[in-house]
């Protein structure tokens, strides 16, 4: 059980940037930190603007203009069918939606709704065949034009001469069958002379508002190179298989939820059943929790590490455990559920496969978790948004509802319908009642004479067992997404983070992104034993030498030097908006979280409205945007990030627009803008 914590390199200035938050009792409704509050001035109006807003969602530009453009309002798109047409139950409606959704998540644009629609409806609402129909479809139709690649580029300094990031001949394993990868142009960004290791240290990340941008002089120029690295082609999967054949998968798992819906407490209390816990650090914690007066968070404390965590009896930070079932090695992401964490939650759920919604069962506090405000809808949103497509729902805390039927499915009904909404599959979605605090349904079958009458379903583990571990992309050039930087033992520093794509091994080079360092790989740990080598999927800790630590932060990408990971300033993305409380207009400036990176950014354009059942265009360059719409929007980013178009790459084509503690909208990157 380990966590690292490095509150140096984080950039959550809006959570963060006031001592007294953390004074803040977690009963209170609003979590806006004094900057927000200073950033925010439209407070000034805002009765007036919520009334607007609430009177018109999705309002439109009242003057018609062509699209620039057009990839996205092909004939096509004004060919789809509009869903009423198509009578269908409400059931039906939403599985239907759910299906698309997912189609999109893989096809993207490329084909029209409509189509998507008919083929989904002949599948009967199976995702597997309809997709299998399209793509066979899709291999028979004239093929699209690609937008034309980014040019590989080099930062260089501008005021002293161009030199040429060239990395040696390095012996690695990397994909046999990659094409040309490509780099975004960067602007007003430096990096050091000899690209190896910066003379110039790079500001902090949370430190650069949009408005202070560096000047024309300083942006980077494109150059018409790729670091010389010789590839040696040893087959990444042969690898993989080598090495892991025999292990158990592994399966990372983020626990989220409302605050206080006994999270900590059902993980704490699982590890102990699973002998995870010894009696006597058990007893420690009864008896210390017990002289604070917080006994009832005794499990909790096999998580919740931190004093301040124990004193206030809240999850600040992403704790981490791991356990063993018949078929997995589960690592668990013990998620923060108050709403000043969300930056951790979300580092948490962007290295997860899936995840765990623990609700609260006891009458009323479920309603406050779920209800607008409440973290439940934020949390699963959130994960869904980030990829994660398979969840197990504890119902937890049943004990206090004497294990009630009725409030079990008064519960799951509310449920089903809003995660269907959400994007996710019913079939992916599986209800547990249980109690952390008792450990009933946890780790066997009920005993509870109540439960048993009505339940005879699966225990959470389980539950926990029968997920499926996603691919692991491990011939795809390396990504590695950093969320935390720390000085290890020896030399060098070390980075923690999880492997997107690819394989890294000890002893490689490696290109430190946006910032383009080399770097060498000293030593490698999973799970915190070492290892000569890892793969897509694994969180890893990574020694690095060759690179100053200060200039590395967390949200940095370690990537394949030959293969680059995409840096940009400016991204076009379909966003879905959740929750304004005024209107998103041009120049809207937002926090973007991308990984662990959060960045000020601000929306630059507004492309296109998109209807937000069939997806087609409803308004081109739309005045304004309100709630509940589906829109393609630019974004421009204050300093160069690493970002990769959805489509190559999922986990670092999700976005996420935060204002005020808030999140207002979640999106996919559809294209990288050349700056
Ligand atoms: N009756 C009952 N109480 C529970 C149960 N699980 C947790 N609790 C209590 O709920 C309170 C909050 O538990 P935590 O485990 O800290 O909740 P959490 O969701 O991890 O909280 P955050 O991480 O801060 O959001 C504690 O007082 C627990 O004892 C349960 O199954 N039944």
């Amino acid at each position: 059980m380990a966590r690292h914590r490095d509150f140096r390199n984080r950039t959550f200035s809006d959570d963060y940037d006031d001592d007294d938050v953390y004074g803040h009792s977690v009963e209170e409704d609003s979590c806006m930190s004094p900057s927000d509050a200073a950033q925010w001035i439209y407070d000034r109006s805002r009765n007036q603007q919520i009334q607007f807003l609430q009177n018109h969602n999705n309002i439109q530009e009242e003057t018609e203009e062509d699209l620039a453009d057009t990839s996205f309002s092909s004939q096509e798109r004004r060919e789809s069918i509009d869903l009423r047409s198509l009578n269908l139950d409400e059931e039906d409606e939403a599985k239907l939606m759910s299906c698309l959704d997912e189609l999109r998540n893989v096809i993207g644009e490329a084909v029209a709704d409509n189509i998507l629609i008919q083929t989904v409806i002949k599948h009967n609402f199976d995702f597997s065949k309809s997709l299998d129909d399209i793509l066979n479809r899709k291999t028979k139709e004239p093929e699209v034009p690609k937008p034309e690649l980014v040019k590989p580029v080099v930062l260089i300094d501008p005021v002293k001469a161009p030199v040429i990031t060239t990395v040696e001949n390095t012996p690695k394993v990397v994909a046999t069958n990659l094409e040309p990868k490509t780099v975004g142009v960067v602007k007003g960004f430096k990096v050091g002379q000899d690209g190896s290791s910066s003379s110039q240290p790079q500001t902090p990340r949370d430190q650069s508002p949009c408005t202070e941008r560096l000047s024309k002089t300083e942006q980077v120029d494109e150059i018409k190179s790729t670091p010389k690295v010789k590839e040696n082609k040893v087959d990444a999967n042969a690898l993989y298989v080598n090495e892991r054949g025999s292990d158990k998968d592994h399966l990372y798992i983020v626990v989220i939820g409302h605050v206080d819906a006994g999270k900590s407490t059902l993980m704490g209390r699982l590890l102990c059943e699973m002998g995870e816990v010894s009696q006597k650090t058990l007893h420690k914690y009864e008896q210390e929790s017990k002289k604070i007066g917080k006994q009832s968070f005794m499990y909790a404390w096999v998580l919740d590490e931190t004093g301040e965590e124990r004193v206030r009896g809240i999850t600040m930070d992403v704790g981490r455990a791991q356990f063993e079932t018949k078929t997995k090695r589960v690592i668990i992401l013990d998620a923060p559920g108050h709403a000043d964490f969300i930056p951790n939650m979300i580092t948490g759920a962007g290295q997860a496969d899936v995840a765990l919604l623990v609700v609260d069962a006891t009458r009323g506090e479920f309603e406050s978790g779920f209800d607008l405000g409440g973290q439940t809808r934020e949390h699963a949103l959130l994960v869904r948004s980030l990829g994660v497509s398979q969840l197990a729902v504890a119902v937890n805390k049943l004990d206090t509802s004497n294990w009630s039927q009725e409030r079990f499915n008064e519960i799951t009904k509310k449920l089903k319908t809003f995660l269907k909404q959400a994007g996710f599959k019913d079939s992916d979605v599986t209800y547990v009642p249980c109690s952390g605090l008792t450990g009933e349904n946890l780790v066997k079958s009920p005993t509870e004479a109540e439960l048993l009458k009505w339940y005879n379903g699966p225990c959470l583990l389980d539950v926990i067992d029968k997920f499926n571990v996603p691919e692991r992309p491990v011939s795809k050039p390396l990504r590695l997404s950093i969320n935390d930087v720390y000085k290890g033992t020896g030399s060098g520093f070390c980075v923690a983070g999880r492997i997107e794509n690819g394989v890294i091994n000890k002893g490689d080079k490696v290109l430190v992104c946006p910032t383009k360092e080399m770097a060498e790989v000293r030593n490698i740990s999973i799970n915190e034993m070492p290892s000569n080598v890892a793969f897509a999927g694994d969180q890893v800790s990574v020694t690095l030498t060759g690179v100053d630590m200060q200039n590395v932060s967390v949200g940095y990408v370690l990537s394949d030097p030959i293969q680059q990971v995409p840096v940009t300033t400016r991204f076009e993305a379909r966003i879905v908006v959740f929750n304004v409380k005024v209107p998103i207009t041009k120049g809207f400036p937002v926090l973007i979280h991308h990984q662990s990176l959060v960045e000020s950014a601000n929306i630059v354009k507004l492309k296109a409205l998109l209807n937000k059942s069939t997806g087609e265009l409803v308004k081109k360059k739309p005045r304004c945007l309100g709630n509940n719409c589906v829109a393609v929007v630019e974004v421009e980013v204050c300093r160069p990030i690493c970002v990769e178009r959805y489509k190559d790459v999922k986990e670092l084509g999700r976005v996420m627009l935060r204002v005020a503690g808030t999140t207002i909208a979640a999106g996919l990157v559809t294209d990288i803008v050349n700056t």
